[in-house]
């Protein structure tokens, strides 16, 4: 539509003096006819000369005065014949009128302004103020006295504009052919491709900026976290087995085969393969006797170890099933302390909701040494959590069936001004280390967290889905380019 309008003009005429004038006459925003100027004169339809235009506009002070008057009219009239006091003026008009209007009334000598009096020195007055901001408004010419005046008193102000003017291009023509951008298959099929004209091709475009990789907030915390543990001089265990058997997720740690967390509500049991093929022999005897009738001077669970019930194949649902696998390493080899750790996914059976996911990370510490106590647990629970921001932490005596003492870990969070749980620790029991083979005073504190607990907290995430599963907005990924990894 514009764009017929200038091409059609330009056929009739030899020039379009002023763009801007142009765009009012055929009633378009000068914008849009800008727009299509710009296009025009890509394809060298057009040729464009820049004119730069300026023109007073009102304020919104000046229009107002356009309807009102200005105040020191305004005041002048409020001032009757035989004068008025001070205050009497003051109730009658506006402050800014009653403040302006003094002002420029003296300066005028329309009023004498007495101490307690006010009264008219002339008869009557003109409001050429007013008379001005109408006829500037009107595009009409004033003096320069008098512009500069009324923009001392903020009255109009400069408005710049760019418009162009337009003469015919090389390549005009009265309507723009259109061009084709692709040769498509309807173009063949047709045959309409013989007398398409096409788009060239620009190759100074700068095409689309590529699509490096992102890294997903758990990746950053758990990088984080593997600093943290580095630092702290822990190795990081192998965890790269999902499926596990139940001897390792469960019977290794002592937890008997009854325990509500082996049934198939809460864990994942494998169907192909659906049982492990190797296990130490020796060791799953010593389990099953602790098992059954304890040992190591404890009285066990007192029921019937079954095998076919450790040989279950399962997705492992904790990560220390990675800590008992590795401490039954060490205990065969000579007795050396160790710190190790571990962070990576683990699976659940269980109803997802906001904050539950069938699958998800858990972050995994444990020290290895002689003679440890629940006092050098607390201290390295401090010492990790610290290097996380978290300085606040309380414990709370708990239950595991590996370890004993255990003590659930609290942190408090400034932002919610509450307790919340974070992890759960303590130290692995004699039932569990003494069959591995490990030396009787050595002992082993660990603890477990989950690593989505603490990514939610940093990124402000309070429904689990929005960080982990499909449902998950891309833009939140796209907001750690991978090249800036180790820079925030
Ligand atoms: N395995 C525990 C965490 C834990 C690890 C080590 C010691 C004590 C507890 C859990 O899944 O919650």
């Amino acid at each position: 539509m514009a764009e017929d309008a200038i091409l059609g003009f330009l056929e009739k005429n030899e020039k379009i003096a002023d763009s801007g004038k142009f765009a009012s006459n055929i009633g378009i925003d000068h914008n849009e006819i800008v727009n299509v100027i710009k296009s025009l004169h890509g394809f060298r339809l057009v040729d464009a000369e820049d004119i730069k235009r300026e023109k007073w506009v009102l304020t919104d002070e000046g229009k107002s005065y356009t309807v009102a008057g200005s105040p020191e009219v305004q005041l002048f009239l409020a001032v009757p014949p035989e004068g008025i006091s001070r205050e009497e003026l003051q109730k009658k008009v506006d402050p800014s009128v009653y403040k302006i209007g003094c002002s420029q009334a003296i300066k005028n000598k329309w009023l004498e302004m007495g101490k307690a009096q006010v009264s008219r020195k002339v008869q009557q007055v003109e409001d050429q103020v007013k008379d001005l901001l109408l006829r500037i408004q009107d595009g009409e010419a004033v003096d320069q006295g008098d512009i500069d005046a009324l923009k001392k008193r903020k009255l109009i102000a400069l408005q710049t504009w760019k418009s162009y003017s337009l003469t015919k291009g090389p390549n005009y023509a009265p309507k723009r052919k259109k061009v084709a951008t692709d040769l498509t298959r309807e173009h063949l099929q047709r045959g309409d491709w013989k007398d398409l004209e096409f788009k060239e091709y620009n190759f100074s475009a700068k095409g689309q900026p590529a699509e490096g990789g992102h890294l997903h907030p758990l990746l950053k915390v758990r990088k984080q976290l593997q600093m943290i543990f580095l630092q702290m001089g822990f190795e990081e265990m192998p965890t790269n087995n999902f499926v596990e058997s139940s001897f390792w997720n469960f019977d290794a740690l002592f937890q008997p085969q009854q325990h509500p967390a082996r049934d198939s509500h809460d864990t994942f049991f494998l169907q192909v393969p659906s049982t492990t093929k190797k296990l130490p022999e020796d060791y799953v005897e010593r389990v099953k006797r602790v098992h059954e009738s304890g040992g190591y001077g404890s009285r066990g669970y007192g029921y019937d170890w079954k095998r076919e019930e450790a040989n279950k194949n399962l997705l492992r649902t904790h990560t220390t099933a990675v800590s008992s696998r590795m401490l039954y390493l060490l205990a065969q080899k000579p007795f050396a302390p160790k710190k190790y750790f571990s962070i990576d996914r683990v699976f659940r059976n269980e109803a997802v909701d906001r904050t539950h996911l069938a699958e998800f990370h858990q972050i995994e510490g444990l020290v290895c040494d002689r003679g440890l106590t629940l006092g050098d647990l607390i201290g390295v629970l401090h010492d990790f959590f610290s290097r996380l921001g978290m300085s606040k932490l309380r414990f709370k005596p708990a239950y595991n069936p590996y370890t004993e003492p255990s003590m659930e870990i609290f942190s408090y969070h400034e932002g919610f001004k509450k307790w919340v749980e974070i992890g759960n620790s303590g130290m692995f029991r004699p039932e569990m280390l003494l069959p591995m083979g490990l030396p009787e005073d050595v002992r082993v504190i660990a603890w477990g967290l989950s690593l989505e607990r603490p990514t939610m907290i940093l990124y402000g995430i309070d429904n689990i889905r929005d960080l982990f599963g499909h449902k998950v907005d891309l833009s939140l990924i796209k907001r750690n380019p991978i090249c800036r990894l180790g820079v925030d």
